[in-house]
C-alpha cells in the first residue's frame, strides 16, 4: 500500500486545488491513481457510482478560496492519554457515607495521525473509544492526563474552529428540510468574507457531494414523525461539520445502524476527505473487511488500554508475530482484532472455527490474554510509537491545557451578532411554526375564550363578584399559559445548544434573544384574540381606551410569565421538574393574587409581592373602574366599587409601583435564564 503521507504530499503539491470543500474531481483522480485492489481503489469504485451530474464541479469557484485557505494540515499526536471518572453510588441517603470509586476509562493510549490519514478506533463496547475521541476533540470535562497536541500545540480556540465533531447521536432540528438544515448551518458557520449566496451554494455543494440531492427538500424528521432515513440523517450530520472545511474531522460511530453499502459510502467519503489534506479520526463498531481496508491507521482498545496503534495493514502481521495469527485463512481483520480486544484468542486447535461459544466462556483466560496483549503493546509498539511522536518538527510538545484568550474568542465568530440573530430567528420560526401555529393550540385558546365569554356573558356591575372574577381570570390564565409554554424551550433545545455551542457556531446571547423573539408573535397573538373575544362577550366596560389598556397589561403579564418559564426551564433543564415547580408557583400566585383571600396573615403576606398575577390584577382593576364608580350592592342601594370586598384591599393608588414591579420581573427572569444557560453550556 502506498504510504498515506506520500499521497498527502501529492495532494498538497496540487497547489491546494483539491482542498476545496469535499471531494472534487482532483481528489477523485488521486484516489483513482491507486492500484486496483488497494483500499483507495475500493473507495474510487464507490465514487464512480455517484452519477456524473452529482459530482461537484472540478473547478470550485474562486470565491471559495477563503475556504481552501482555511484548511491547515493538522498532525494530531496523543501520548499516554489517561482518564478516570469518579463513580457516584446510587444508594440514596447512604451514598454520602460510601467511599467514592474511581474508574479508569483510558489508560496510556498513544497514537499519531497526519493530514491525509484516516484513523479508526476499534474496540468492544465500553472500551473507551468515544471517551478518547472526545478527549481528542478537546471536549472531555475534567482532567485528561498525558499530552494531546495539534501541530505540536495544545488545544486552542483556533483549533476548535478547525475541528469538526460528529457525535454518535444525530442532533438535528426535526422540522427543517435537509436543505434548510445545511443552509442555516452554512449561514452560521462560514466566514463573513463569503456572501450569503456563496454560503447557500456551499450548502448545495455538500448536498450533492453527500448524495442527498434526492431528499434535499424532505424534512429531517424525529422520533414521533418520519423524515429522512438513518443513513441520510448521518450524512446530514457529517455535512454540517464538513461545511466549515475542518482540518481535523472527528466522528463517533458514523456508520452505526447503517447497511453495509451506505456505511461503505460514508467511509469512502471520509477517506476522500482525508486525501484532500484533512486529518480524520473515527470510532467504528464492527467494520466489514472492505471498510477495514479503507483505514490508514487503527487504534485498538481493550478496557481502555491500547493493544495496537499503528498502520491498519500491519495489525494482523503484528499479532501474528506475538503468537496470535488467525486460525483460518479468510478472516475479517476487524472481527479478529475485536475478538482479541475481548481477550478471545484464535484457537487453531479448534476443529470448528465457528464454535464461538467454546472460545468465550473462560473469563480468566480472557483476562490473561488481554494482559498479555497490553504488555506486548507496551514492549513492542510503544517505544517506536513514542519515538515517532517525539519527532516534533521543531515544535515543543506542550502539556494538554486549553487556551482561550479574550482576543481569540473575539475572533471566533464568523458573522456579526446581528447576522447570527437574524439567522437563528428565522431558523427558530421555521422550526417552531408547526408547534406555535398548530391547530390544536389555536383550538385550545379559541374554545376557552368562547367558553369564558359565554360564562361571563354580558356581566355587569350588578354582578360585581362575577365581573371582578373575570378580571382575575385574565391575570391567572395569561400567567399560566405562557409560563408552561416557555418551560419547554431550553430543556428541549439543550442537545442542539450543547452541540452548536461546542462547535462555536454562534454567541449564546444571539441564540437567546432569537429564541425569545421567535416565541413572541404567537405568545402575543393568542392572548390578543382571547382577550378581544372574552372582553366583549363578557361585557366589561365597552370603552376602547379601557380595552386597549386591559390588553396592554395582559400582554405585559404574558411576557413576564414567559420570562419565569424560561428561567425555570434554563435553571432546571428538566421539563418534569420545571413543570412541577411551575404548577406549585402558579397555585401560590392564584391564592395570593388578591381575589380569593383578602386577609393573608402578615408572615406570609410577602407571597403576593412576588406574584406577577397580583400586580397584573391590581392594574386591570385600576383601569377598569374609576374611584367614584358605583355598583348595585342591594335592592336600589348603590355602593362604591372601591369598597367592594374583592377590590377594597387592593392598593390601587400605586399603579406605577405595579408597573415597576412587573418590569423588574420582566428583565430579571430573563437575566436569570441567560445566566443559568451560560453556566450550563460550554463556552
Ligand atoms: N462520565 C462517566 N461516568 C461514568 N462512566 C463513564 C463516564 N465516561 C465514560 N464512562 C465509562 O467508560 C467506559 C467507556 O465509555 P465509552 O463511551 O468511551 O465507550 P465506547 O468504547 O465508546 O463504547 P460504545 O462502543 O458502546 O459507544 C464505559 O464503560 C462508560 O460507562
Amino acid at each position: 500500500m502506498m504510504p498515506p503521507q506520500q499521497e498527502t504530499t501529492s495532494v498538497t503539491a496540487n497547489g491546494g486545488a483539491s482542498n476545496i470543500m469535499l471531494t472534487n474531481r482532483t481528489e477523485s483522480v488521486l484516489v483513482h491513481a491507486e492500484p486496483p485492489g488497494s483500499p483507495s481503489h475500493v473507495s474510487s469504485c464507490i465514487e464512480d457510482r455517484i452519477p456524473d451530474h452529482q459530482h461537484p464541479t472540478s473547478s470550485t469557484p474562486a470565491r471559495f478560496s477563503i475556504l481552501r485557505e482555511s484548511l491547515r494540515p493538522v498532525t494530531l499526536k496523543f501520548e499516554d492519554v489517561a482518564y478516570s471518572v469518579t463513580l457516584r453510588s446510587n444508594n440514596g441517603c447512604f451514598a454520602a457515607h460510601e467511599p467514592k470509586t474511581t474508574r479508569t476509562v483510558l489508560n496510556g493510549v498513544s497514537g499519531i495521525v497526519r493530514p491525509g490519514e484516516l484513523l479508526a478506533m476499534l474496540g468492544p463496547s465500553g472500551s473507551g473509544k468515544t471517551t478518547l475521541l472526545t478527549a481528542l476533540g478537546g471536549r472531555l470535562p475534567g482532567k485528561v492526563s498525558g499530552t494531546i497536541t495539534y501541530n505540536s500545540q495544545p488545544f486552542s480556540s483556533s483549533m476548535k474552529r478547525k475541528t469538526g465533531f460528529v457525535t454518535q447521536d444525530d442532533v438535528l432540528y426535526p422540522h427543517l428540510t435537509v436543505l434548510e438544515t445545511l443552509t442555516y448551518a452554512a449561514l452560521l458557520r462560514l466566514p463573513k468574507k463569503l456572501t450569503r449566496q456563496d454560503k447557500i451554494e456551499q450548502a448545495e455543494l455538500i448536498i450533492v457531494e453527500l448524495g442527498l440531492t434526492r431528499c434535499r427538500n424532505n424534512i429531517v424528521g424525529g422520533p414521533l414523525f418520519r423524515g429522512v432515513s438513518g443513513g441520510e440523517r448521518k450524512r446530514i450530520s457529517i455535512g454540517q461539520e464538513m461545511l466549515v472545511n475542518p482540518s481535523l474531522l472527528l466522528l463517533d460511530e458514523p456508520t452505526s445502524g447503517l447497511d453495509s453499502t451506505t456505511a461503505q459510502r460514508i467511509v469512502a467519503t471520509l477517506r476522500g476527505l482525508a486525501r484532500g489534506g484533512r486529518t480524520v479520526v473515527t470510532t467504528i463498531h464492527q467494520p466489514s473487511s472492505r471498510l477495514y481496508r479503507m483505514f490508514d491507521k487503527v487504534v485498538v482498545l481493550s478496557d481502555g488500554c491500547p493493544i495496537f496503534s499503528g498502520h491498519a495493514g500491519q495489525a494482523m502481521d503484528y499479532f501474528g508475530s506475538i503468537g496470535y495469527a488467525p486460525g483460518f485463512s479468510f478472516v475479517n481483520p476487524a472481527d479478529f482484532l475485536l475478538d482479541l480486544a475481548n481477550g478471545i484468542a484464535p484457537d487453531t486447535r479448534q476443529d470448528d472455527p465457528m464454535d464461538f461459544h467454546g472460545r468465550v466462556d473462560h473469563p480468566d483466560e480472557q483476562n490473561s490474554t488481554k494482559q498479555f496483549l497490553v504488555s506486548s503493546y507496551k514492549k513492542n509498539i510503544c517505544p517506536a510509537l513514542k519515538a515517532e511522536i517525539s519527532q516534533n518538527f521543531g515544535h515543543p510538545i506542550l502539556p494538554t491545557t486549553r487556551t482561550s484568550s479574550p482576543r481569540s474568542s473575539e475572533c471566533q465568530w464568523t458573522s456579526s451578532w446581528w447576522e447570527q440573530f437574524k439567522v437563528l430567528f428565522r431558523r427558530g420560526l421555521r422550526e417552531r411554526k408547526h408547534e406555535s401555529y398548530s391547530g390544536l393550540r389555536i383550538f385550545q385558546v379559541m374554545s376557552v375564550s368562547i367558553l369564558s365569554g359565554l360564562l361571563w356573558w354580558h356581566s355587569d356591575t350588578a354582578h360585581m363578584q362575577d365581573q371582578v372574577g373575570l378580571i382575575f381570570f385574565f391575570s391567572i390564565f395569561w400567567g399560566f399559559f405562557p409560563l408552561f409554554n416557555a418551560i419547554f424551550a431550553f430543556p428541549q433545545e439543550q442537545p442542539m445548544l450543547i452541540k452548536e455551542r461546542s462547535s462555536g457556531m454562534y454567541r449564546l446571547s444571539s441564540y437567546f434573544f432569537a429564541r425569545m423573539a421567535g416565541d413572541l408573535p404567537m405568545e402575543l397573538v393568542l392572548p390578543t384574540i382571547f382577550v378581544t373575544i372574552t372582553y366583549w362577550m363578557g361585557g366589561l366596560k365597552p370603552s376602547l381606551i379601557t380595552f386597549a389598556l386591559t390588553l396592554l397589561i395582559i400582554l405585559y403579564n404574558v411576557l413576564v410569565s414567559q420570562g419565569l418559564g424560561l428561567a425555570l426551564g434554563a435553571i432546571l433543564m428538566d421539563v418534569k421538574q420545571a413543570t412541577t415547580l411551575a404548577s406549585v408557583t402558579m397555585l401560590v400566585f392564584l391564592l395570593a393574587g388578591g381575589y380569593y383571600i383578602q386577609h393573608i396573615p402578615p408572615f406570609i403576606a410577602w407571597l403576593k409581592y412576588v406574584s406577577f398575577s397580583h400586580y397584573c390584577y391590581n392594574l386591570l382593576v385600576g383601569v377598569q373602574y374609576s374611584a367614584n364608580e358605583t355598583y348595585e350592592c342591594g335592592l336600589g342601594i348603590h355602593c362604591k366599587v372601591m369598597d367592594f370586598p374583592g377590590i377594597k384591599y387592593l392598593d390601587l393608588d400605586n399603579k406605577w409601583r405595579d408597573v415597576a414591579a412587573l418590569t423588574v420581573m420582566l428583565v430579571g427572569y430573563r437575566l436569570l435564564a441567560y445566566v443559568a444557560l451560560r453556566m450550563g453550556q460550554p463556552h
